[in-house]
């Protein structure tokens, strides 16, 4: 691979003669290759005793696994049915240190395509409230579909402005995470558009950009929150860097000390004349452990965390539509999830805490349930992936001998009806399991109902 002269004259700058050699032999390795465990849908345990592909642990994410060049993830029905996320191994680095609990408010501010938010509404485990922000409209959708893939039930999908969620959101969140647009020097070696990109321009430009995000992220935190910072870059102006800019307008802000994962080095203060306690941020180098390359940084914002924030109430949707959606729930489900009914033109959600969304650019406002048409409500895609089996009144396994072929399977996924002789109505087809959607039972026959763009 042909590196950028500058980009190699300024490594070779940052580092001692014999790394900088190890760093450039980096590039000629095969990638990693890694998957992360949803634990919304499957145990860590569970999923290891199945024993569906040779796995090893990332030292840094408990839910982490490398897998060997030649298996094949996300090919199996089980990534559709959102047992993992494919993800490059130190990138589940900065979720992973942000440390969520059930029942906060994060936010994840550049949140496209997902690897960051599915990680943290895993954290989460359906409790608190998770905003996926992305601010390009393509890729807010594929976030939005990654969401109902891995089974989140508490999340709201927006595509908006840094500014604009600012304004909505003071003082707000518990966590925030700033995953930002970079130059991507850790890319080079997947994406030939971040080598293609590369000038010292685009560098500072990243940088500047970098600052107005962080800027917006600090509004809205609440007091004594805490704000994770990374990029997938080892270019200084935009980790230590970006964090000296930000310390200096911001003397409510300190780097917190969290223990060093295996393999983490120090952050450098003295690459951008910073403080000290920059030495307690982290960088993952390319050539000290199994990952294409990171920087991540937690920041601690003064304060003792208040209670949530309310808006007060939202409206909800009419009567008609709450009382088709109990009637729906009480046939079809054996639990109900909870949140409060919003009807987006047809489509009717539960969002799982009161936001007023006018004015927001919302792809997904929480739990899409369903659809109402013509006085009925037809179930959502993202219901069936957010429910257990048993949560189910009705479920088909499409794979009930794990020793056959996932025919079945693969018929559904491409859209194929199956035979059953179950009693009719809506019902969840599983694979060994785990839901992968909705179908009808009549006649004999269970009528898919696999979303169209979703078949493959
Ligand atoms: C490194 S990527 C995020 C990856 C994601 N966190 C994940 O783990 O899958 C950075 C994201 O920031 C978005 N972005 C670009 N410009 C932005 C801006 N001015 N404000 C906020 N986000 C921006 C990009 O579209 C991109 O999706």
């Amino acid at each position: 691979m042909e590196l950028p002269v500058l980009f190699e004259e300024r490594m070779r700058r940052m580092l001692p003669p014999e790394e900088y050699e190890q760093f450039l032999k980096s590039y000629e390795r095969e990638k990693y290759h890694a998957l992360r465990v949803n634990t919304l849908k499957i145990r860590r345990k569970e999923f290891l005793e199945r024993g569906l592909f040779d796995l090893e642990p990332v030292p840094w994410c408990e839910n982490g696994f490398y897998y060997g060049e030649n298996e094949r993830p996300g090919k199996h029905p089980f990534h559709e049915a959102g047992l993992y996320y494919i993800q490059e191994p130190s990138a589940m680095s900065a979720a992973a240190l942000a440390d969520v609990q059930p029942g906060e408010y994060v936010l994840d501010l550049c949140a496209a395509p997902g690897g960051k938010s599915t990680q943290l509404a895993s954290a989460l485990q359906g409790q608190g409230l998770l905003v996926a922000n992305e601010i390009h409209p393509a890729r807010a959708k594929i976030l939005s579909q990654n969401i109902e893939r891995m089974g989140v039930r508490n999340a709201l999908v927006t595509n908006e402005t840094p500014q604009s969620l600012a304004l909505r959101f003071p003082a707000f969140f518990d966590r925030i995470i700033v995953d930002a647009p970079c130059s991507g020097e850790g890319m080079f070696f997947k994406e030939e558009q971040a080598l293609i990109h590369w000038s010292p321009e685009n560098v500072q430009m990243c940088a500047s950009r970098q600052d107005e995000i962080l800027e917006e992220a600090a509004k809205m935190l609440a007091p004594g929150g805490t704000l994770v910072y990374s990029t997938c870059t080892f270019a200084p102006e935009e980790d230590e860097g970006s964090m000296v800019r930000f310390l200096n307008a911001h003397p409510e802000f300190s780097v917190k000390k969290v223990p060093s994962p295996e393999g983490f080095r120090p952050g450098h203060p003295e690459w951008v004349d910073g403080p000290e306690e920059l030495k307690a941020t982290f960088r993952l180098w390319p050539h000290v452990l199994k990952g294409e390359g990171h920087y991540a940084a937690v920041l601690q914002k003064a304060g003792e965390l208040p209670e949530h924030a309310s808006f007060g109430k939202v409206p909800k949707a009419d009567r008609a539509v709450c009382r088709a959606w109990e009637e729906f729930a009480a046939v079809n489900l054996r639990e109900t999830p909870e949140g409060i009914p919003v009807l987006f033109g047809e489509q009717l959600y539960l969002l799982p805490v009161a936001i007023p969304l006018k004015g927001l650019k919302v792809l997904r406002p929480g739990l899409h349930v369903g659809t109402w048409k013509k006085n009925r409500l037809e179930p959502a895609h993202a219901l069936a992936m957010v429910l257990r089996a048993q949560e189910a009144a009705r479920s088909l396994e499409l794979h009930p001998n794990p020793d056959e072929s996932w025919d079945m399977v693969s018929a559904w996924l491409r859209g194929e009806s199956v035979p059953a002789d179950g009693e009719n109505g809506w019902t969840l087809a599983l694979a060994e399991g785990y839901p992968i959607g909705w179908g009808k039972v009549s006649g004999g026959q269970l009528k898919n109902h696999y979303p169209k763009g979703l078949r493959r």
